[in-house]
C-alpha cells in the first residue's frame, strides 16, 4: 500500500492540493433546509461528495459534527467516510484526539485504516497529553500507509496562549511540537514522513518561521474562507512549504448548497486558487 503522502501527492497534482472539509453543522443543515437528523446529515454529505466527484484529492468530515447526534451520526461518518474513499479521495478524519498512551491505541484502531470503524486514510490529533503518549497512532499509521496530523498553532486566536507559551529553553509550545514531529519524520527516512502538522492559514506572517521548523511534513492548513484566511496568503506565509501544503476550506464552500452546481463552482474555484497557490502548474487534467 502506498503511504498517504505518496497517495497525497500523486492526487494533489491530479487534482489540486485542496482539502474540502466536511462540517454537517446544525446552521447549515437549517441554510440547506434539511432536517438536523441523521437523514439530514446523509443528504448533506451525500450533495457535498457528489458535487465534489473526482476533484477533491481529501475531504476533511469534521467528526464533532457528526458525534453531536450520538451513535446515528456516526454510522452517517462511516457512511460518508466510505463514498469519500470510494471516489478516490483522501479521507481526513477532523476528530483531534489526544490521551495518554493506553488510550491512543483505541482511537488509532476506531479511526485508521480501511477495516477500522471509521475507515479515514489520516486523522488529526492533538498533543495536550503529552507528544509521546500519541505514538500508538503513530504506530499504527506506518504500518497503514496512513497519516496522522499533529495540530501545532491552530487557526483560532484562543489557541495562542497555550501554543506560545515558552518551555525553559526559550521555544514555545508550538515550535517543540515542530520539532517533535521533524525529529519523528527523520527518524523514519528522508523525505515527507507520516506525521503532518496542523497550522492555521491565519498564522501572523510575522509568525511563519514554524513552517520552516517542518521541513519533513504535510502541513494541513485549516482557517481560508469563513475564519479571514484567503488562498493566495496561504501561497505567501507557506511558500518554504510549496508542495506539502493542504489548504482546507469548509463553510466557504458548504454555504453555496444545497445546489450542485453552486457547490461545485465553489469546489473549483478553492481547487484553482489552492493549485496556484500552494503547487506548481496542475500537472494532469481531472478525469
Ligand atoms: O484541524 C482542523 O481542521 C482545524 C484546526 C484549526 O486550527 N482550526 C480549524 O478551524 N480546524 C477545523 O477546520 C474547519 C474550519 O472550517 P471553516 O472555517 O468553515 O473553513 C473546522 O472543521 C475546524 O474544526
Amino acid at each position: 500500500m502506498a503511504s498517504f503522502v505518496e497517495r497525497f501527492t500523486d492526487l494533489a497534482g491530479r487534482r489540486s492540493p485542496l482539502c474540502l472539509g466536511l462540517d454537517p453543522s446544525e446552521e447549515l443543515l437549517g441554510q440547506w433546509g434539511l432536517e438536523n437528523d441523521a437523514e439530514g446529515l446523509r443528504r448533506f454529505c451525500g450533495t457535498v461528495l457528489e458535487a465534489a466527484g473526482d476533484l477533491v484529492a481529501v475531504v476533511k468530515p469534521q467528526m464533532g459534527f457528526f458525534e453531536r447526534l450520538g451513535p446515528k451520526g456516526l454510522n452517517e461518518l462511516a457512511v460518508a467516510t466510505a463514498q469519500i474513499r470510494s471516489q478516490g479521495s483522501l479521507c481526513l478524519i477532523d476528530a483531534k484526539r489526544g490521551d495518554v498512551a493506553g488510550t491512543m491505541e483505541g482511537y488509532a484502531v476506531a479511526m485508521l485504516g480501511a477495516g477500522s470503524g471509521f475507515g479515514g486514510d489520516a486523522v488529526t490529533v492533538s498533543a495536550y497529553l503529552g507528544f509521546g503518549a500519541l505514538q500508538p497512532m503513530f504506530s499504527r499509521a506506518i504500518t497503514l500507509g496512513a497519516g496522522v496530523f499533529v495540530v501545532v498553532q491552530s487557526s483560532n486566536p484562543d489557541g495562542r496562549l497555550l501554543q506560545d507559551a515558552r518551555h525553559p529553553d526559550g521555544r514555545t509550545v508550538a515550535e517543540a511540537l515542530a520539532d517533535d514531529i521533524t525529529a519523528f519524520n527523520a527518524s523514519q527516512g528522508a523525505g515527507i514522513g507520516v506525521l503532518g502538522a496542523v497550522v492555521g492559514a491565519t498564522i501572523d506572517p510575522a509568525a511563519t518561521a514554524i513552517i520552516d521548523r517542518l521541513p519533513q511534513a504535510l502541513i494541513l492548513a485549516p482557517g481560508v474562507g469563513a475564519q479571514g484566511a484567503n488562498m493566495a496568503e496561504v501561497g505567501t506565509k507557506f511558500r518554504s512549504a510549496q508542495g506539502r501544503v493542504l489548504p482546507s476550506v469548509s463553510r466557504a464552500i458548504l454555504r453555496h448548497g444545497p445546489s450542485l452546481v453552486g457547490l461545485r463552482d465553489a469546489i473549483e474555484r478553492y481547487r484553482e486558487a489552492a493549485w496556484s497557490a500552494c503547487d506548481a502548474e496542475p500537472s494532469l487534467a481531472v478525469s
